[in-house]
């Protein structure tokens, strides 16, 4: 008896902690002017329902307190916005104070120098000198052979009726190709281990920033050592080496006087580009093959488009080029539908330098902002029945891609600068792929759609080399 009166006390003392923690957190951010919300208890807030019921936490916010509402995540006071004109408001006037809001994980790992670290005159000479690496003129002209051949190589050996999962290799296949197009072909000896490394530095890069032996946030630290201790003897060796003529990205930062950057940035910018295009393009390249998958009238329509570049071949071993390319209008399609449909960006992170007037709210200094665009890609008048797989969409309405609420891959002066290598790199993918292979899902696969998209026990297909 006195066992459960204790038990009874206990539990009714914890309660009203909670309660008084809870309502205290509320008290603490009752400011003049934010927009409506809750702030969950100190600390944690509400992370735990934006992790683990994203979309449907944030659906669920939003109907209670409207498109733009106050929440506590990741550590940090935010502002959610689902307002399509405070989203465009924010991306298109930085300069204004709504600078990049990432969390501390991630800039202390992906270091000071990373372009989403920078802002003002800093990142408008980062994001040249990145444009000047992996912008379209250099694509045509320097990097597009090399892309096909890399992710033709990585194609080319896949057993008949073999299981891969598809997951895995498209992850491969984009991390070796961003390491041969910045360090040539002369690394291949030290890939294996130098991966290893990056891909701690990556699951460290999302962590909770805890730093203690054991935690992701301290392996992805270790990672980030070591993969700036192998940068380092890269870079002394190339600039010790009397050979002028590696033609490659490392070379370029280098030798390039126009961006005479330290070698602590360029170390940074070598992260930035190895990092921005490694989940992204390889999860859409995995989600086209499930939705291509799904939809046999898509893979059919796609496959003809690429058969028909084939025949225009001499001979069966010949490569692509920019002119092909050009020709892929329906592989863009497949390929800007496969972002949309999955959301592979859910939206983006910005932080106020000064409290601030947004759409009639007061947003306090140093408060972060999720501009959350995932909803927009559901948007009924813009995309009709938009939980359909339709590619012909980008064909009909040709105005989609451009159109001011396009967010899939950013806006303003952030605007993801590997857009078209993104695509470049997909679409040859999907070149190779559905010329060379046939393929059926193994089955029982999970994909995941929040925080990221991912199949966490794999996406196992079989493929079937076509005759
Ligand atoms: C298909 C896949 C891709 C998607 C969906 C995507 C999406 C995005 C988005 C939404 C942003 C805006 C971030 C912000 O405003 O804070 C961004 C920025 C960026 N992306 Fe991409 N991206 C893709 C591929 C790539 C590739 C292949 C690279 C480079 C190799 C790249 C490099 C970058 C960089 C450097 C930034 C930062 C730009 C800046 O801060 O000025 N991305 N990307």
């Amino acid at each position: 008896m006195a066992v459960l009166l204790m038990v009874v006390v206990v539990s009714f003392v914890l309660i009203l902690c909670f309660c008084c923690l809870s309502k205290w957190n509320q008290i603490r951010y009752r400011i003049k002017g934010l927009p409506p919300g809750n702030m969950g208890f100190p600390f944690f807030g509400e992370t735990n329902d934006f992790l683990n019921h994203g979309p449907k936490f944030i659906k669920s916010q939003s109907a209670r307190y409207g498109k733009v509402f106050k929440t506590h995540i990741l550590g940090s006071p935010t502002i959610i916005s689902m307002d399509e004109e405070m989203n465009r408001y924010i991306l298109m006037n930085e300069g204004k104070g709504l600078i990049p809001g990432y969390p501390k994980s991630m800039l202390d790992i992906l270091g000071n120098h990373n372009i989403a670290a920078v802002y003002g005159s800093t990142h408008k000479y980062m994001r040249q000198n990145i444009l000047s690496l992996i912008g379209i003129p250099i694509i045509k002209h320097k990097l597009f052979p090399r892309i096909d051949y890399y992710i033709r190589t990585h194609l080319s050996d896949w057993d008949d009726a073999t299981t891969i999962n598809i997951q895995q290799k498209t992850m491969d296949m984009v991390f070796l190709m961003a390491f041969k197009l910045i360090f040539g072909d002369e690394s291949d000896s030290i890939y294996d281990g130098f991966k290893s490394e990056f891909d701690k530095l990556v699951i460290g890069s999302l962590s909770l920033p805890i730093n203690f032996p054991g935690t992701s946030y301290y392996h992805g630290f270790k990672g980030r050592r070591n993969v700036v201790k192998v940068l380092k003897e890269i870079i002394a060796k190339r600039r010790a080496s009397s050979e002028n003529n590696y033609e490659d990205m490392l070379d370029h930062f280098l030798v390039e006087t126009k961006f005479a950057l330290k070698e602590e940035e360029i170390i940074d910018q070598i992260v930035t580009i190895l990092y921005s295009g490694y989940e992204t393009e390889s999860t859409t390249s995995m989600m086209a093959v499930k939705y291509l998958h799904d939809n046999q009238e898509a893979l059919q329509e796609l496959r003809d488009e690429h058969l028909s570049i084939r025949e225009r071949k001499s001979d069966q071993e010949q490569t692509l080029d920019w002119d092909d390319y050009k020709s892929m209008r329906f592989t863009r399609a497949v390929i800007l539908e496969t972002l949309r449909l999955a959301t592979i960006t859910n939206g983006v992170l910005r932080k106020t330098t000064q409290d601030m007037k947004l759409n009639g709210f007061v947003i306090p200094e140093g408060w972060r902002i999720y501009v959350y665009t995932r909803e927009i890609n559901y948007d009924p008048l813009l995309y009709p029945e938009p939980l359909k797989f339709n590619p012909w969409r980008w064909l009909d309405n040709k105005n989609l891609e451009s159109h001011n609420y396009f967010l899939i891959f950013g806006g303003g002066s952030r605007m993801c600068p590997g857009k078209e290598l993104g695509i470049v790199a997909i679409s040859i993918f999907l070149h190779y792929f559905v010329t060379k292979y046939s393929w059926e899902e193994v089955g029982g696969e999970r994909i995941r759609y929040f925080p990221r998209v991912e199949a966490p026990d794999g996406y196992h297909i079989r493929v079937k080399k076509n005759l």
